[in-house]
């Protein structure tokens, strides 16, 4: 199964301090042609980011994926191109027990602003623009890999102690 849905409101609104009415207008990722690869996501609500600084977005988003599959979040051509906008982890992995975190599998996206091509200005960008892309890919296990832990969460969740 490939698809995305909202996190719950309880959810959102607990990893942000947006309103019900946002909530309700957050759109779920899409494509822009037959052939694009990746499903653009959609800012939730306006968002400025100072030059030489990030800024998170909780994008209210989960996905839900067979087991061998994940999703690739990756910048935008354009806003790369034209502002030098990255993210901060360069390309965002949701793998697909992320689903099953007590976060509901709720997607972060961290954008950065720290481009030459900036030119030192800060980028402000309004809610419904597309503001990366994911692309839903397979990946591999090798023949001798027993791995059986669970996922609960991410951003270092898995790192021993
Ligand atoms: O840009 C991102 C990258 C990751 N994630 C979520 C989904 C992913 O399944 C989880 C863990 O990501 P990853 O495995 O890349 O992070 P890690 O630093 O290796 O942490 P962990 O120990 O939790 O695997 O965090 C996001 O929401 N946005």
């Amino acid at each position: 199964m490939n698809k995305f849905e909202k996190v719950s409101f309880k959810r959102y609104n607990l990893d942000t301090v947006h309103s019900r009415e946002e909530y309700d207008r957050i759109k779920l990722p899409e494509r822009s042609t037959r052939c694009s690869a990746g499903y653009d996501f959609y800012l939730p609500h306006d968002i400025v980011i100072p030059y030489g600084r990030s800024t998170t977005i909780a994008t209210g988003i989960r996905v839900i994926l067979d087991d061998d599959k994940f999703l690739m979040l990756c910048p935008r051509s354009g806003l790369g191109f034209k502002y030098g906008i990255s993210l901060a982890n360069t390309c965002g992995i949701v793998d697909a027990d992320y689903f099953l975190s007590d976060n509901e599998g709720h997607i972060f996206v961290k954008l950065v602003n720290n481009s030459p091509l900036a030119n030192g200005e800060d980028i402000k960008l309004k809610e419904g623009s597309a503001f990366c892309q994911g692309i839903i890919c397979r990946y591999y296990e090798t023949d001798q890999d027993e791995t059986d832990a669970i996922r609960n969460g991410g951003f270092g969740s898995t790192d021993k102690k």
